[in-house]
């Protein structure tokens, strides 16, 4: 029987479009099904605008560091409406981007939400049914509110992108990569932040010692960090808000409480249950090694399974799986064992491979570390605390290395190329050889 499409793609996020474009690339006849805007989470309100933010703030540090040394650098105050004009701007161009590639590619995009109705079609939202050899859920995740009286009354990450200022005072609830990196940006634009970590630490998963380096720059930053203290309700004070710690203690008024405790799959309405595509215990889709799901010829990729949510993540995925699937490739499964990663810290932190305690857990006592700590030129000159800390894990005689970890100025740069080198296996030695560039924060990893 002929169907509408080869392919459908239920999601124009990273992972959707990255399977598409692939798709079309070998041949397929595909629809990318996407009622919002192209680009999903990633582009609209995760890591583009987000990164955006970061530049901004790191721009405006340069300023402060600019006027300690003596550069006639006056109040540095950002206009968040001109930044954010700049940023959208930046964002509409990505998105007329995406529909070139598509119109080029011959990829039919349909602006519906859509379910599943049986293992080879799917219902737009208006009713037409569309059919499929093959249909690609790349439907993502959303932000989650925890279940306290109140919820909400706060912010998440979503609506940070719509502020058009700066909150004067800001609790930010989680110690996850949305916490860390929305804290860290507000404070350095200037609003006064309170983090409320239910933890014992930051960055739980992260490297210990990395992640206490950064609580201390951040405390040294200004950040009023409150580690082990839950978050148990909110309610309205006029306009702001107010916050109910573990103990029952309130704090604030703040102006905004920002809810930054994790994500859910976008599975709602999906039809899962009609055509038996099975989920875990969080909702996320479940899919064994090769993106399949639990009804043949369903595939899912990127934050709607349980793989690691992050965009390049969700790219490998959906273009290995449409190299299996229309380009003749045998093996369609993804290595994450050595996914390299950066939290838009300030400074930044990026880290790739086991841990220490991961590694010690692994490998017993066959672990070795090697860690530096400094402070980078700029920081230096400019009398500034905040400090870094790298930190590379070996194992075995040959000292492999099999984790690194970088808190620093342009950490998030740095790691890239180790990254490479790392997955192929490199050792302490192969650093060592290697001559250094001097003076630099890079050097640092090539002397330990
Ligand atoms: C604040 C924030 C910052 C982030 N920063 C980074 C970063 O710096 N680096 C990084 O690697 N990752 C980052 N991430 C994670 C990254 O954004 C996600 O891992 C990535 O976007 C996942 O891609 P995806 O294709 O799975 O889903 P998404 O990008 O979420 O796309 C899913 C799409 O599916 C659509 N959809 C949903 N339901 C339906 C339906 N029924 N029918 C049709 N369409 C539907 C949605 O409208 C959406 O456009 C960040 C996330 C957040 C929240
Ligand atoms: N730079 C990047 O690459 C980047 C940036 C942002 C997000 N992401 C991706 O998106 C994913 C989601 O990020 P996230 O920060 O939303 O989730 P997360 O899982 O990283 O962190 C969630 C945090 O919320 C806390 N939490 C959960 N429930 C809570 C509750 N009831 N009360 C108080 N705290 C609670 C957790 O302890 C944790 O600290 C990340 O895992 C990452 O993969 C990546």
């Amino acid at each position: 029987m002929q169907r509408d499409y080869d392919l459908i793609v239920i999601g124009g996020g990273s992972g959707g479009l990255a399977g598409a474009f692939r798709a079309a690339g070998h041949g397929a006849r595909v629809a990318l099904m996407e009622p919002a805007a192209l680009g999903g989470t990633c582009v609209n309100v995760g890591c583009v605008p987000k990164k955006a933010m970061w530049l901004a703030a790191e721009v405006g540090r340069r300023i402060g560091m600019g006027r300690v040394l003596g550069f006639d650098a006056t109040a540095c105050a950002l206009d968040w409406p001109t930044f954010v004009t700049h940023r959208e701007r930046y964002i509409h161009n990505i998105h007329e981007s995406y529909r070139r590639r598509l119109d080029a590619a011959a990829i039919v995009h349909v602006p519906r939400r859509v379910r599943l109705v049986d293992p080879r079609t799917v219902e737009c939202d208006d009713g037409v049914s569309v059919s499929a050899e093959r249909i690609l859920i790349a439907t993502g995740g959303h932000a989650l509110r925890p279940d306290i009286p109140g919820a909400d009354l706060a912010a998440v990450s979503d609506d940070f992108f719509d502020w058009r200022q700066a909150p004067e005072r800001v609790a930010v609830v989680g110690g996850g990569y949305v916490a860390v990196e929305l804290a860290g940006v507000l404070q350095s634009l200037g609003s006064q932040v309170d983090m409320w970590v239910r933890g014992d630490r930051l960055l739980h998963g992260f490297d210990e010692d990395v992640a206490a380096q950064l609580a201390d720059d951040y405390c040294q930053a200004g950040i009023r960090l409150h580690l082990g203290s839950g978050t148990t309700a909110i309610e309205a004070d006029g306009e702001r808000r107010r916050l109910r710690d573990g103990r029952g203690e309130w704090h604030g008024p703040y102006d905004q409480v920002l809810l930054a405790t994790g994500r859910a799959p976008n599975t709602r309405d999906l039809g899962l249950d009609a055509v038996g595509v099975d989920t875990d215990a969080r909702g996320h889709v479940r899919v064994d090694e090769r993106h399949q799901t639990t009804c043949p010829g369903i595939h899912a990729v990127g934050d709607v399974t349980a793989s690691v949510a992050l965009t390049p993540v969700a790219i490998a995925a959906a273009r290995r799986l449409m190299d299996h699937l229309f380009g003749g490739r045998a093996d369609a499964s993804l290595d994450l064992e050595q996914v390299a990663t950066v939290v838009f810290s300030h400074p930044p932190l990026g880290s790739i491979g086991l841990t220490e305690a991961a590694a010690r857990e692994r490998h017993g006592d066959d672990v070795h570390v090697y860690s530096t700590g400094f402070r980078p030129m700029l920081e230096a000159l400019t009398d500034t605390p905040q400090r870094s800390l790298f930190k590379l894990v070996c194992v075995g005689e040959e000292r492999r290395v099999v984790g690194l970890h970088l808190l620093g100025e342009s950490a998030d740069e740095i790691l890239q190329g180790f990254a490479v080198a790392i997955r192929k296996g490199i050792t302490l030695q192969d650093l060592n050889d290697t001559i250094a560039i001097h003076p630099t924060s890079a050097e640092e990893v090539v002397l330990m």
